[in-house]
């Protein structure tokens, strides 16, 4: 399949401190692709970086077919880049209804709700509940709600099932195994099963670097994948 995003040598850090340091990525236009890595090893800033939330130091964010790593966050997002954060990705005093009704208003797509009740109807229940009152799992659904709204052709997930009860976890898995179907999602997660079912590439990041990737299955079976996910 075509490369749809392109991390060519890609440096990032915050402040003065280097967290990424050369990292090449390819992401396919469809399918998971699965960041795994230990605490601290540089997954989210992986994302952020991808996002635009981060400026690159150095190197290229190339996405269908162009450069974007000089954009900003609400252009990267245009262009087709959904990012669910590890925290913070609904607001706890606004409705569920509402918290979707943002990103209807920014995206303009009254169909794609529709579309989004029918991935998760739980969230269909309680659109009159604050999502602050929501189980950890139901909040995780309305922040992937609220990215697909935009109508992604990207996906970024950061830990998607962190602090979520095995029931929803399932049920959450599902929906993405489907959605991969069709759009390219890159998912940070800690579950390996879970990550594997999702994504059939893997890149796994040891102190900002990739230090390996491949087609999942293989990656499992690879006796330096426990060296870098040990704790
Ligand atoms: N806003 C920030 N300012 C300064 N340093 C940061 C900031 N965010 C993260 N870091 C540092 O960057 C490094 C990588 O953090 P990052 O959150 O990307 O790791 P991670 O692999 O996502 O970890 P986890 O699995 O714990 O979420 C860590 O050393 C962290 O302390």
């Amino acid at each position: 399949m075509p490369e749809f995003l392109n991390l060519k040598h890609l440096d990032a850090g915050y402040g003065r401190s280097q967290v990424l340091f050369g990292v090449n990525m390819t992401v396919p236009p469809r399918g998971g692709v699965a960041v795994l890595g230990r605490n601290g090893a540089g997954k989210s800033t992986l994302m952020k970086a991808i996002v635009g939330e981060l400026p690159a130091w150095r190197g290229g964010v190339q996405f269908n077919g162009q450069d974007i790593d000089r954009r900003r966050t609400e252009e990267r997002v245009r262009a087709g880049i959904g990012y669910v954060p590890q925290e913070h990705s609904v607001f706890g005093r606004l409705s569920v209804r509402d918290n979707l009704a943002v990103g209807s208003l920014l995206h303009r797509d009254r169909s794609a709700v529709d579309r989004v009740m029918m991935m998760f109807p739980k969230l269909g229940q309680r659109l009159d509940q604050p999502a602050g009152t929501l189980s950890g799992g139901e909040r995780k659904m309305l922040a992937i709600a609220r990215a697909m709204l935009g109508n992604p052709k990207l996906l970024l997930l950061d830990e998607p099932t962190e602090g979520v009860w095995i029931g929803v976890i399932e049920e959450i898995t599902e929906r993405l195994i489907e959605l991969a179907r069709e759009i390219a999602i890159i998912i940070v997660e800690q579950h390996l099963d879970l990550a594997m079912r999702v994504a059939e590439q893997a890149y796994v990041v040891d102190r900002g670097r990739v230090a390996l990737s491949g087609p999942s299955q293989q990656l499992r079976d690879d006796p330096r994948l426990l060296t870098y996910l040990a704790p």
